[in-house]
């Protein structure tokens, strides 16, 4: 038997030909008799949580970097063994340095399916966008950041539908704790203070039209008022403590106000919303889900 003994050793100056590249196995694309498993469609494969920089619009014009997060899928037909996966940030990368809003994600999922040869695609950028927020009485003023992701899909018959996801925190007074507080104190002359929490929405909302991350911070301010605070002096915490008793609130009412803000907005199409008031009363959380209940819609 000849022996080949193989060398271990890197060659930095090695170059691939076409010829080469040619020679090399190319599994992913090969018969279908080298597919694992059941020979069936794949709705989603590609690639999670590749990060670059981004650059999104602001409604006045400014450009921000922000690092994203990117998950790309593609899907995959039966007797196909694999995707090209490297190309799912290869194409992606055609279009890193142009400006995006949830719109840009159409041509960036035709050209998954176009480049990858599939029928559907999807595709969430997940980001922390930051917004500078005054304070409620002194002049100061932070940044408060926002959790938020563009999501959207191409399908094999080429409907598009893109989706924004965002967490909005704010501080919830419990209405109840506040009678039953306000009782202790008038029939009994015993001091009580009722309970509040951080708490937060997270919001899934489908765009009918463009939406900024600034419009939707404004409908969540709109509805529920006490969004946590950023730069806060006493006169802040005063008023912050003002607003709670002006502003108490189940973890029901916070869904039926950002109900009643989102239902309203005709460039919002479709939401769906779940509060979450994590409970200093307890160590569980108080829980709301609401959508806006359209036909075949989110639920
Ligand atoms: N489809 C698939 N590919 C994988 C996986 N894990 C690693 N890969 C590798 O992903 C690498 C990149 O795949 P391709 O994008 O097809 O690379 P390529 O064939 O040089 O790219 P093209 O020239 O565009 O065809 C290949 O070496 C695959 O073996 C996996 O789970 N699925």
């Amino acid at each position: 038997m000849i022996s080949t003994t193989l060398k271990r050793y890197y060659d930095p100056t090695f170059t691939v030909s076409q010829d080469y590249k040619a020679s090399m196995p190319d599994l992913q694309n090969g018969p279908a008799s080298l597919i694992e498993g059941a020979n069936v469609p794949i709705q989603q494969v590609g690639i999670s949580n590749f990060k670059l920089p981004l650059k999104y619009p602001r409604p006045d014009g400014e450009i921000i970097t922000l690092e994203t997060s990117v998950d790309g899928y593609v899907g995959l037909d039966m007797d196909k063994k694999g995707i090209n996966m490297s190309r799912i940030m290869r194409t992606f990368y055609k279009y890193k340095d142009e400006v995006f809003h949830p719109d840009k994600l159409e041509e960036i999922l035709q050209a998954y399916k176009d480049d990858l040869h599939s029928n559907s695609g999807y595709l969430r950028l997940s980001f922390n966008y930051p917004i500078l927020k005054e304070s409620l009485r002194s002049d100061l003023e932070g940044y408060q950041y926002y959790n938020v992701s563009y999501e959207a899909t191409l399908d094999d018959e080429g409907n598009f539908k893109k989706f924004v996801h965002m967490d909005f925190e704010y501080s919830s007074a419990c209405p109840c704790s506040y009678e039953l507080s306000e009782h202790a104190k008038e029939s009994r002359g015993i001091d009580a203070i009722p309970h509040s929490q951080r708490s937060v929405a997270n919001l899934t909302v489908e765009l009918e039209d463009e939406l900024f991350v600034e419009d939707m911070v404004q409908l969540c301010r709109d509805a529920l008022m006490t969004e946590t605070q950023v730069m806060v002096k006493r006169e802040d915490e005063q008023a912050f403590a003002e607003m709670n008793a002006a502003f108490q609130k189940f973890v029901e009412d916070a869904a039926r106000l950002l109900y009643d803000e989102l239902d309203d907005d005709d460039r919002i199409q479709d939401f769906v919303i779940r509060c979450v008031h994590m409970e200093s009363l307890h160590s569980h959380d108080a829980v709301s889900r609401i959508c806006k209940g359209v036909p075949n819609g989110l639920r």
